[in-house]
């Protein structure tokens, strides 16, 4: 049978394959781009799967660029998904005035409910079901009893929740600089507001703050959170703290703050290599 993954582009790294394909996406109603690391190991064994979700602006390709994972992913074995960062293509509606926090680029993980968004914008359905199942039906050597996910700024908003609803799946949930409360920051109100409606009722099951509040502690699953003190949206769009009081005490989250670190890749690219290796340690 055919693949319905295309493979666009494949590059060696690391002992490794760095590849890239293009896919029908049913959910978003679009074609879709991801990449995927596979790492040396991969040739003779499946290999655990970790997701990373991308923040405003960005494509699959910017963590692929930027973060310099492959090295560490490679020593450890471990294959890298990412997917873009919202539905693209013509008919897929953007915000009016392009802004870069809402539409393209800017599909904050969350299943919208609201015109124009509902018919493309079901990031979170997306990541957590539509991929994987194309992945699982590929001949790609994943092992999908091993999975974390992580993530950045509205990436990392997009780990936290997807982590925290699918406790089953990732066995632990990384972050940088994430989004925490949604609800709480402009990026996130006007989001949500856009995509789910002015009712924040109907926000909770896609704000890491809520979802801690409300989880079966039994059930937690691990996360590290990195943040750069010198990060231009830490006090206005990050509040972190805000996550960090809504946990109980027991909770394992493990939250490091860095001096002079920005929001930027190179503060990514300075802790990579330990948020992999937390994740690794649950996989
Ligand atoms: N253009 C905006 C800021 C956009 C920005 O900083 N995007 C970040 C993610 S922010 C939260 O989700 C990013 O990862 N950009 C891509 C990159 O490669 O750096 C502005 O100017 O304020």
């Amino acid at each position: 049978m055919e693949s319905v993954l295309k493979l666009i582009s494949e590059q060696r790294c690391f002992d490794g394959r760095q590849l890239r394909f293009s896919h029908r996406s049913q959910v978003l109603d679009c074609d879709m781009v991801f990449s995927l690391y596979l790492p040396p190991q991969a040739v003779s064994t499946p290999v655990p799967l970790v997701t990373w979700l991308s923040g405003l602006t960005c494509t699959d390709e910017n963590f692929v660029t930027k973060a310099g994972a492959q090295r560490y992913a490679a020593a450890l074995g471990l294959a890298i998904l990412a997917p873009d960062t919202s539905p693209r293509g013509e008919g897929v509606p953007d915000d009016e005035a392009a802004a870069y926090d809402l539409g393209l680029g800017a599909g904050f993980y969350v299943n919208a409910s609201e015109a124009p968004w509902a018919a493309h914008y079901q990031m979170y359905d997306y990541v957590v079901a539509e991929l994987p199942t194309l992945l699982r039906n590929s001949d790609l050597p994943l092992d999908f009893s091993r999975q974390a996910i992580f993530g950045h700024s509205m990436g990392g908003h997009g780990a936290l929740i997807i982590g925290l609803r699918n406790p089953q799946t990732y066995a632990a949930i990384g972050a940088f600089a994430p989004i925490v409360a949604p609800g709480q920051c402009p990026w996130g109100t006007k989001a949500l507001t856009a995509y789910l409606g002015e009712d924040s009722a109907a926000w909770r099951q896609w704000d890491a703050r809520e979802l801690i509040l409300a989880c079966n502690h039994q059930a937690a699953v691990p996360i590290r959170i990195d943040q750069g003190l010198a990060d231009q949206f830490l006090d206005a769009q990050l509040k972190p703290q805000l996550l960090l009081d809504a946990a109980p005490e027991a909770y394992p989250l493990h939250y490091f703050a860095h001096e002079g670190y920005d929001h930027s890749y190179f503060f990514i690219a300075s802790f990579v290599g330990e948020q992999l290796a937390f994740l690794n340690t649950h996989l």
